[in-house]
């Protein structure tokens, strides 16, 4: 079962040298306490897409087509897009949270992470008690590893781990369906990185909401998603489970971001990178907007945009795709 869906989402950029379609006709599902990661390189729309369905876009960018609907445990749902002002401050926390690249960008920097998870709650729980709200931030801090001493330090008294983790125990403040997580860890050494990635991971099983977390790492994103989706020039191109992502992708764009990051574990392989850049997003080539760079790409790949179809946008085999990349 879904828990956000996003249809056909378009996302422009508007400047006086032409709109930048960062997004273009998106749709993609959310389950169920999940963690699908959205990967794709710097540019591909990631970020775009999860502030448009967050509701966090501010012009120039505007939403030029499309839905986005929070399917509630309920039954009922949500028009995430069509939401009033108000109706926004409570689906957020509550229903949706979001963690950012650099905690320092969604910590107040004036105010402890104590009195931070405190404001939540004191906003969108009105009954809570003062004693019960102290308790429960203690709770928070505690579910992420940090200790309850800690709730009395600024952001700036704590290191960029331990900031990151107070931004996490903030969004699960309120025990929200869906989690939007902006390359939460990027900044951060590789070892706090799979720490903390490993903690939410088993926060997900306690807690069972769902999370979109973007990062342009594949390998790191293998390490801890159940589905990956993968972005390019603002399309989703392909998606599928991480095994099968890992072990089969379809779409040579797919095929070259694995080759372009280190594994983690196994054998060392050559990096290969993909070559050439990605595409001005004012003005894409025609066709598959990736067959400029594609080892693959056959005569019509520059005339004929590939539709998703099963798990992946390539004209390969008959809309297949590789047949097998290993
Ligand atoms: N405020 C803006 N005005 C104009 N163009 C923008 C703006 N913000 C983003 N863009 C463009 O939209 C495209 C998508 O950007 P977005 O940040 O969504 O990509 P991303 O995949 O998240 O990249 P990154 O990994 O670098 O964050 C890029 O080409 C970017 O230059």
């Amino acid at each position: 079962m879904n828990v956000l869906e996003i249809r056909d989402l378009s996302v422009d950029y508007l400047s006086g040298s032409g709109a930048v379609h960062a997004v273009a006709g998106v749709s993609l599902d959310l389950r169920r306490g999940e963690i699908l990661g959205l990967a794709g390189e710097s540019g591909s729309g990631k970020s775009t897409l999860a502030n448009a369905a967050a509701r966090l876009l501010r012009p120039p960018a505007a939403i030029t087509s499309g839905s986005v609907v929070h399917r509630r445990q309920d039954g009922s749902s949500v028009d995430v897009l069509g939401l009033g002002r108000r109706e926004l401050r409570a689906f957020r926390w509550k229903e949706l949270a979001v963690v950012f690249q650099s905690a320092m960008n969604s910590l107040n920097p004036v105010s402890t992470v104590g009195a931070q998870i405190d404001d939540v709650l004191r906003i969108h729980v009105p009954g809570m008690s003062r004693k019960d709200r102290a308790e429960r931030a203690v709770e928070l801090l505690q579910r992420v590893g940090i200790s309850a001493d800690r709730r009395r330090s600024y952001p700036h008294e704590l290191s960029g781990g331990m900031r990151q983790r107070a931004a996490i125990a903030i969004a699960l403040a309120l025990n929200p369906e869906i989690i939007i997580m902006d390359e939460p860890t990027t900044a951060l050494d590789v070892v706090v990185q799979r720490d903390i990635l490993h903690e939410i991971r088993a926060l997900r099983e306690q807690y069972g909401f769902a999370v979109l977390f973007i990062t342009h790492d594949l390998s790191l994103l293998m390490e801890i998603s159940d589905r990956i989706a993968i972005m390019y020039a603002g399309r989703v191109v392909e998606t599928g489970t991480a095994k099968a992502i890992h072990r089969s992708p379809r779409h040579p764009y797919t095929l070259g971001l694995l080759r372009s990051f280190p594994r983690l574990h196994g054998p060392r392989e050559e990096l290969l990178g993909i070559p050439g850049s990605p595409p001005d997003l004012r003005s894409l080539p025609p066709g598959c907007a990736f067959h400029p760079r594609c080892g693959h790409a056959m005569a019509e790949c520059s005339s004929v945009l590939p539709a998703f179809e099963g798990d992946v946008a390539c004209l390969l085999n008959g809309g297949r795709g590789l047949e097998d990349a290993s």
